[in-house]
């Protein structure tokens, strides 16, 4: 299967960028100044997905399913920890996944337009790509709190291609998780599921993308240049 389109949506964490390693950091350093117990990465990987207030609620819960009883006055006092820990460490451990960097590049070369629509605070996007050296690849970059929805709601793909002045039909979405996947389906549009990212320890194959690819640059396989 091939196909025509321009315009690529690229989900962050678990797709681009594995970030589980800072993200467990700061939840960790969190639940330390709460004095509460902590919980190794491979836990937090699993919370990852929906965005910082969800993550530290599931640390908070130590469950993916958030606790009922959680106090909101404890919950909004460990976002604010989380937030200030994280921006302190975006990029200690952080690091693109394989292929990452030369893809995008290449893909770029081909005449796409590149966007980054991801569940994390816009804030911390310019910097993460920043200390990764993807900086002026992008043309827009959507996060978690830019609008009042996030991922699996369309409404993100949606803004992001008004931003480009696109029709979403030109879009494919790329992600590691069923966010991505539920928004592109949502949105009406095509969309790639990434195995190696986070999904909530989940196949990606199960939420149904058209395309499934175990490493970044097999993209390329199915991405010919534009207007070709
Ligand atoms: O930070 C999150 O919870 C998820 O971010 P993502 O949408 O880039 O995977
Ligand atoms: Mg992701």
């Amino acid at each position: 299967m091939s196909f025509t389109k321009d315009t690529l949506l690229f989900d962050l964490d678990g797709t681009l960028v594995d970030s589980a390693p800072d993200l467990a950091l700061a939840v960790n350093d969190t639940l330390v100044q709460l004095n509460l117990s902590t919980y190794p990465e491979s836990t937090i990987r699993c919370w990852v997905g929906n965005g910082a207030k969800v993550l530290i609620e599931r640390a908070l819960s130590g469950s993916a399913t958030i606790s009922a009883n959680l106090d909101p006055a404890l919950a909004d006092k460990a976002l604010d920890l989380f937030l200030t820990s994280y921006q302190n460490n975006l990029c200690i451990h952080s690091k693109l996944y394989d292929g990452v960097l030369s893809s995008l590049q290449t893909l770029k070369a081909l005449g796409y337009k590149l966007a980054v629509v991801t569940n994390k605070p816009e804030r911390f996007i310019e910097p993460i790509l920043a200390g990764l050296n993807l900086t002026g690849l992008f043309e827009v970059l959507v996060g978690g709190d830019t609008l009042a929805q996030k991922k699996p709601d369309p409404s993100p793909l949606h803004f992001a291609c008004q931003q480009m002045n696109v029709a979403i039909e030109q879009c494919l979405m790329i992600g590691d998780s069923r966010n991505d996947i539920l928004a592109a389906k949502a949105a009406g549009t095509q969309s790639v599921g990434l195995t190696y990212g986070y999904n909530y320890g989940q196949p990606i194959a199960d939420s149904n993308p058209e395309w499934v690819f175990d490493n970044f640059a097999d993209l390329l396989n199915i991405l010919e240049p534009v207007n070709s």
